[in-house]
């Protein structure tokens, strides 16, 4: 395993993780753009070439539209990875954004093969996730339709973006990608916690009534205003 990444990760380990955390990691082929879309969110600039990234994690504070402060920790992934580290991103993060370019089809290909290790690491194949055909202002050398990215995205379950870093005038969808993905991540843990109180109390509730069936648990005698236990 790198040493940069296992440094970057534990210095952000899972223990670590507070309610009001979320972590995004972007996955995809080198090249396709992934810190070009990072740094475009951070600081609204791009900036034409960057060192091929290492890895890096940036953190970044907000106040989302239902007034939650949230901080996101964004980690940019190196393009060249091995198996073995994508797993440990994949254990790390809450959300996945998948990364390729319209002008190369190789990168394409490769979110699915990403997608299909996430999936394995996480022991699941419903992941918080979005999908992003990043480049489009090469429109004349498009390898990928948007129809292919939307197939992809609704086998996913998950959001679609076609847009371009380099396009001052994309920066909402930008914007909106970072924000959303969050935001979902936060409103299908809030349903799963609902469900497993519910589930918890519905068997709390069903040991109960067994005990009274099997006599573990005395009845309640019923005087004329309350009811009370002998
Ligand atoms: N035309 C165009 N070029 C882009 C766009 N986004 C990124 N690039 C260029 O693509 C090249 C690679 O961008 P990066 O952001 O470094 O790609 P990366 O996926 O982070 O690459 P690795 O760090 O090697 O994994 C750079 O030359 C960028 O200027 C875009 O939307 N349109």
């Amino acid at each position: 395993m790198n040493g940069s990444t296992s440094r970057l990760l534990r210095s952000s380990p899972a223990s670590d993780h507070k309610d009001n955390v979320c972590r995004i990691v972007l996955l995809g082929q080198p090249g396709v753009g992934k810190t070009a879309l990072t740094v475009r969110f951070l600081t609204k600039r791009f900036i034409g070439e960057y060192c091929p990234t290492l890895e890096s994690i940036y953190r970044y504070m907000y106040t989302s539209a239902d007034e939650e402060d949230t901080r996101l920790d964004i980690l940019d992934t190196a393009g060249q990875l091995s198996t073995e580290w994508k797993e440990s991103y994949a254990l790390w993060a809450d959300c996945f954004i998948f990364v390729y370019s319209i002008t190369d089809y190789t990168s394409f290909d490769e979110v699915h093969r990403l997608r299909r290790l996430v999936e394995s690491a996480k022991r699941s194949s419903s992941l918080c996730c979005a999908v992003v055909g990043n480049k489009n202002d090469l429109v004349y050398d498009r390898q990928v339709t948007v129809s292919q990215g939307q197939e992809l995205a609704t086998d996913l379950g998950c959001r679609f973006y076609e847009l371009s870093a380099c396009d001052w005038n994309q920066y909402p969808q930008i914007y909106s990608l970072f924000t959303e993905l969050p935001a979902s991540w936060r409103r299908s843990r809030t349903q799963r916690e609902g469900r497993q109180r519910k589930s918890s109390s519905g068997t709390k509730f069903k040991q109960a009534i067994q005990k009274v069936i099997s006599g573990k648990t005395p009845h309640p005698k019923r005087t004329s205003n309350n009811v009370v236990y002998s």
